[in-house]
């Protein structure tokens, strides 16, 4: 699968290990930064991230920042992301089968290395449900053009 992914400067050690995990995993990974965990704003590369999957660069896009909290608002304002903030493998799993999440934003602070690779395999690997969650995700999206 094609990922892109970045991270802020407290999301840097994990985006350099995740994305490291990623391509042993035989993913293509986009690294869209930062280059060194230097502080930098994380709607930056939020925005770098959301664009490469709203333009095809890439099918899902992965964000590091303390909580991922901050990633997720940000992302959102993407039209075509749904982000989602997740610290559990359930909730990635839950928020690809009902919300067909395209973002997942991730807690370099909070969640350890070992966690996020579980909460990331699991949000790979978890197709949309579609069925009565089709038309509630339609509906998110028209919320856009409201
Ligand atoms: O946006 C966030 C919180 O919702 C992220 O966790 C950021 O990484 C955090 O705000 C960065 O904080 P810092 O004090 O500048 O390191």
């Amino acid at each position: 699968m094609k990922i892109s992914i970045a991270s802020d400067h407290a999301g840097f050690d994990q985006k350099q290990q995740l994305a490291a995990y990623l391509r042993e995993q035989g993913h293509e990974v986009f690294d869209r930064g930062p280059e060194n965990d230097d502080r930098v704003d994380y709607p930056d590369y939020a925005e770098l991230v959301a664009h490469d999957v709203v333009d095809g660069v890439a099918e899902r896009g992965v964000l590091v920042c303390g909580t991922g909290i901050g990633m997720a608002i940000a992302a959102n304002k993407v039209d075509g992301i749904r982000a989602a903030n997740i610290v559990s493998p359930a909730f990635a799993a839950l928020c690809r089968e009902h919300n067909d999440a395209n973002v997942i934003t991730l807690s370099g602070r909070f969640v350890d290395l070992s966690a996020n690779k579980e909460i990331l395999k699991t949000f790979l690997s978890t197709d949309f449900g579609g069925g009565r969650h089709a038309g509630r995700v339609e509906k998110i999206m028209a919320l856009e053009s409201k």
